[in-house]
């Protein structure tokens, strides 16, 4: 069943403006380009693309940080931008920072992260000392999340995002500042989730990481989905850049066909 879905979104965002001048710069071209992508129960779909295709576009408005000039985007059959409660607490994000309070520590965000999504009190402990242990953070239990270093920052983001085992969950690049143990923990932490019935979207630069991670590889470019492939199979880098080229390729053709 789906339980993250952008369908046919597309947004463009204002050309922008020079500070000394109200004189719109630029050629706004859109973000998102009629992008349309699903994720089942119990799969890890990893969203990859060069810079400015779309990727933290997309993700930004499943977790509500956007709402799309056109197009529909659900998180468990609820319209993002309005989640009830109850759905709201089975969803766990990190699109943009992560939210964690700077003069918090470590296991208070943990705390504070498991209360702000919906569990009890008497869960909050457990939940916390388990996220804390998951992520490897215990050597910073009482360290404020300000001086954390940024890959360990990245940790608690994710351990925050999760600690309530969310049945929808949305990562952008969520292993950038990580070192290869954080990578393998949050690789191990995902595919947990997903086996015991998330649906996870993560989006990467890291090909090796997204053929280990993911179940299924969406391609994003120009702002929509331009190929799908399987994460085993031969060299990832060739087939990718084969479907850039491709739709670069179409694009002037499928521009005439509109205008036509
Ligand atoms: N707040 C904004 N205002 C104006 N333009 C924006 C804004 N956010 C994104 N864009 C533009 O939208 C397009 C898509 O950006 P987006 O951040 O979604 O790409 P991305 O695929 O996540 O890229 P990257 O891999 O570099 O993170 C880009 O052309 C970008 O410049």
């Amino acid at each position: 069943m789906t339980a993250l879905s952008l369908d046919s979104i597309s947004h463009t965002f204002p050309a922008s403006r020079t500070p000394w001048s109200r004189r719109r710069v630029g050629l706004a071209r859109p973000a998102l380009d009629g992008l349309t992508l699903h994720v089942d129960h119990g799969e890890v779909v990893a969203m990859i693309g060069l810079n400015g295709a779309g990727k933290t576009t997309a993700l930004r408005a499943l977790a509500g940080r956007l709402s799309p000039d056109s197009g529909t985007v659900k998180i468990l059959g609820h319209d993002a931008a309005e989640l009830p409660r109850d759905v709201a607490a089975q969803f766990g994000h990190v699109v943009d920072a992560p939210l964690v309070f700077a003069d918090l520590t470590v296991t208070e965000n943990l705390r504070a992260a498991a209360r702000l999504h919906g569990c009890s009190s008497g869960q909050t402990e457990e939940l916390a000392t388990a996220a804390r242990s998951r992520l490897g953070l215990d050597a910073w239990a009482d360290v404020r999340a300000r001086a954390l270093s940024q890959g360990n920052r990245q940790r608690l983001g994710i351990g925050g995002a999760t600690i309530h085992s969310p049945r929808a969950l949305v990562l952008d690049e969520p292993t950038s500042a990580l070192d290869p143990r954080g990578v393998v923990i949050v690789r191990e932490l995902v595919r947990d989730l997903a086996a015991q019935g998330a649906a996870v979207l993560v989006s990467s630069h890291h090909l090796d990481e997204v053929s280990r991670i993911a179940d299924r590889i969406v391609a994003v470019h120009a702002g929509h989905v331009v190929d799908t492939f399987a994460p085993e199979g031969p060299d990832l880098e060739s087939r990718f850049f084969a479907s850039v080229l491709a739709a670069e390729r179409e694009e002037p053709r499928a521009a005439m066909r509109r205008e036509a």
